[in-house]
């Protein structure tokens, strides 16, 4: 059966398109274009028929997808839904309902890819998300901050002086003009917080691991200080496990 596995994030849709258990097309559209997502497929030859989607961009967005897979291909979609235990993983949140779909995948497909160990996923996307899953699969919690576009928005809409539309993720030195301080300081503070939450986990869990996912995951992985993997389809790993 051929299967359309999609992402939608706050800032853009991710998608991965499988014939035949294969995968033979990926790519990435803006979030303003949930509307067209299956006329601008359809031009590349993805004719699903399965859907399955992962979104946590809200309700006008899930109609619009919906809507657009119906019209573009006669396909219902299948939004995925948090669980509190499956797949080998029990959400910590005591209301899983509230736990972002994307989170729990990413989750899951760590899981399934690393399973007999501690973890750390990072996901760097609009927000910055870290969750921190023992080696019995026991979510612990994770934490929520923002994303470097939305910090360096905070900053522009928030102050007079501070207007920097540069994306230049690599150093964490002292800042010598506006936009290496910005720069540079949110790579710092990124570095240091995921440090933060791995560093005190080791003594216990020498054999934990930390997984990187997300749109801005490349841009930080050399300047990371812990060891990391960097696996950047975490979440549709893990549609792909439930599609099974
Ligand atoms: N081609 C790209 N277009 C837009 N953003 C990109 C691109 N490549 C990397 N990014 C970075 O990825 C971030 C979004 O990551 P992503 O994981 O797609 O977020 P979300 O899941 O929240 O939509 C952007 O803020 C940007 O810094
Ligand atoms: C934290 C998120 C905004 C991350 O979304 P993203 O950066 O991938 O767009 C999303 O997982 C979400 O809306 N979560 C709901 C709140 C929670 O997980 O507690």
């Amino acid at each position: 059966m051929n299967r359309l596995e999609v992402d939608v994030g706050n800032t853009r849709i991710k998608w991965r398109y499988a014939e035949g258990g294969s995968y033979v097309a990926k790519g990435a559209l803006d979030l303003s274009e949930a509307p067209e997502v299956a006329k601008k497929l359809r031009i590349q030859g993805v004719m699903p028929q399965q859907i399955i989607v992962a979104n946590v961009a809200g309700e006008e967005v899930r109609l619009q997808l919906k809507d657009g897979c119906q019209r573009g291909w006669e396909v219902e979609p299948y939004f995925v839904k948090t669980q509190k235990n499956a797949y080998g993983i029990e959400v910590a949140y005591a209301d899983v309902t509230k736990l972002g779909v994307d989170r729990w995948l990413a989750m899951l497909g760590c899981h399934h890819l690393y399973p007999s160990c501690a973890k750390v996923v990072v996901s760097l996307g609009s927000a910055i998300t870290v969750d921190v899953i023992d080696m019995n699969g026991m979510h612990e919690g994770g934490y929520i901050v923002p994303g470097f576009r939305l910090m360096r928005e905070s900053l522009r809409v928030s102050t007079a002086q501070v207007q920097v539309d540069s994306t230049s993720l690599q150093r964490v030195d002292l800042g010598k003009n506006t936009a290496e301080a910005v720069e540079h300081g949110m790579l710092k503070m990124v570095i240091a917080f995921i440090e933060s939450v791995v560093v005190p986990l080791k003594p216990q869990n020498s054999e934990a691991i930390v997984v990187i996912t997300g749109g801005d995951a490349a841009a930080i992985a050399s300047s990371l200080t812990v060891d990391y993997l960097h696996e950047p389809e975490l979440v549709l790993d893990g549609l792909a496990l439930i599609a099974q």
